[in-house]
């Protein structure tokens, strides 16, 4: 199998080239300035000529405090150039895996989120990601679209990363406690959405495998619960950590509103797809193991 994936130096994509290498599948990796979502004309000619037989739409806009200053650009990204990926993958006839987010819901229903619940997002970042699965769903019948939740990974920008950082200097770490969700490794994201492309190829036309699905790791955590896991696995190895100091979301004011509980439910598309990610911590473990390799010197103490 032949996939195409949007957002080249992105987490998800990235990870996806790496799981595609392990599992036998050809993983094109597109991004600017030959693949632009902020510029359609280059959208098409881009991904018809990495000849795929699916599309992954990772590229996005993901900063979420910096969104409520710029909505213009993020719904350009995440709306407009979302559908455009989306429209591109039906003129190519291929189905389009697109990737959202949990932050599609203001997190007050007090259970896991099935893909059946009103959607109501707190944040600009939140409202551009919904308005992208609707793009998405209108340009191409033949798409699923994962919701995914808390992304981490050994590369790029995201929380596990920043917590290993902050603990080269600091002896206490102050971590919001009440907010919930679930921790997901881009490795095992990239597991789940080759599963669901092989799905997608193998089965053409079976509805029940298009749609909207949430799939995020099992289990769930605050984020000062990740961070003591961080920093547990991380001082296992001799590497970095601090102790976690819990404080409230109204202790660490942010531009973007931040939803309390947005746990996925993922029943669906295990009955549906097969797919069941890892338990979070388990993940966890191999990804700041990984972190700590590639730091070897600077954050191990031999
Ligand atoms: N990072 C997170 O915690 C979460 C991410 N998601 C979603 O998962 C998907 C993947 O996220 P990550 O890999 O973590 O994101 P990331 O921020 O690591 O990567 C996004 C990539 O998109 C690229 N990009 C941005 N604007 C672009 C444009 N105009 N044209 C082409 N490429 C552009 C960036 O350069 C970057 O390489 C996204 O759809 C994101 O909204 C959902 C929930 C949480």
């Amino acid at each position: 199998m032949r996939i195409a994936v949007t957002g080249r130096e992105g987490q998800v994509a990235r990870a996806l080239v790496e799981r595609g290498r392990a599992l036998g599948v050809e993983v094109v990796p597109l991004g600017r300035p030959a693949l632009d979502l902020m510029a359609p004309a280059t959208i098409l000619p881009a991904l018809a000529a990495a000849a795929p037989q699916v599309i992954v739409n990772a590229a996005a806009y993901t900063a979420v405090d910096k969104a409520e200053s710029e909505p213009e650009l993020a719904h350009a990204v995440n709306e407009a150039g979302a559908g455009a990926v989306a429209a591109a993958a039906a003129r190519l006839g291929v189905p389009v895996v697109h990737l959202s987010t949990d932050y599609v819901f203001d997190g007050h229903i007090g259970r896991p989120h099935r893909e059946e619940d009103a959607p109501s997002p707190v944040n600009v970042y939140g409202r551009s990601k919904l308005a992208g699965e609707a793009a998405v769903a209108a340009a191409a019948p033949d798409h699923a679209i994962l919701r995914v939740a808390w992304v981490y990974s050994p590369v790029g920008r995201n929380f596990v990363r920043t917590m290993l950082t902050l603990a080269e200097n600091r002896d206490v770490v102050r971590v919001v406690a009440d907010q919930r969700g679930t921790p997901t490794s881009a490795l095992a994201i990239a597991d789940g959405i080759i599963a669901v492309a092989r799905n997608l190829v193998a089965r053409p036309g079976e509805v029940a495998l298009r749609g909207l699905f949430h799939m995020s790791a099992s289990g769930e955590a605050t984020w000062a619960d990740l961070a003591e896991a961080v920093f547990a696995e991380s001082a296992m190895r001799g590497g970095p950590s601090a102790r976690v100091e819990r404080i409230g979301t109204a202790d660490y004011p942010t531009p973007a509103a931040r939803a309390p509980d947005t746990r996925l439910d993922c029943s669906r598309i295990a009955a549906v797809h097969g797919v069941a990610l890892p338990p979070w911590r388990v993940s966890l473990a191999g990804v700041v193991a990984r972190c700590l390799a590639a730091e070897e010197g600077k954050w191990r103490r031999a």
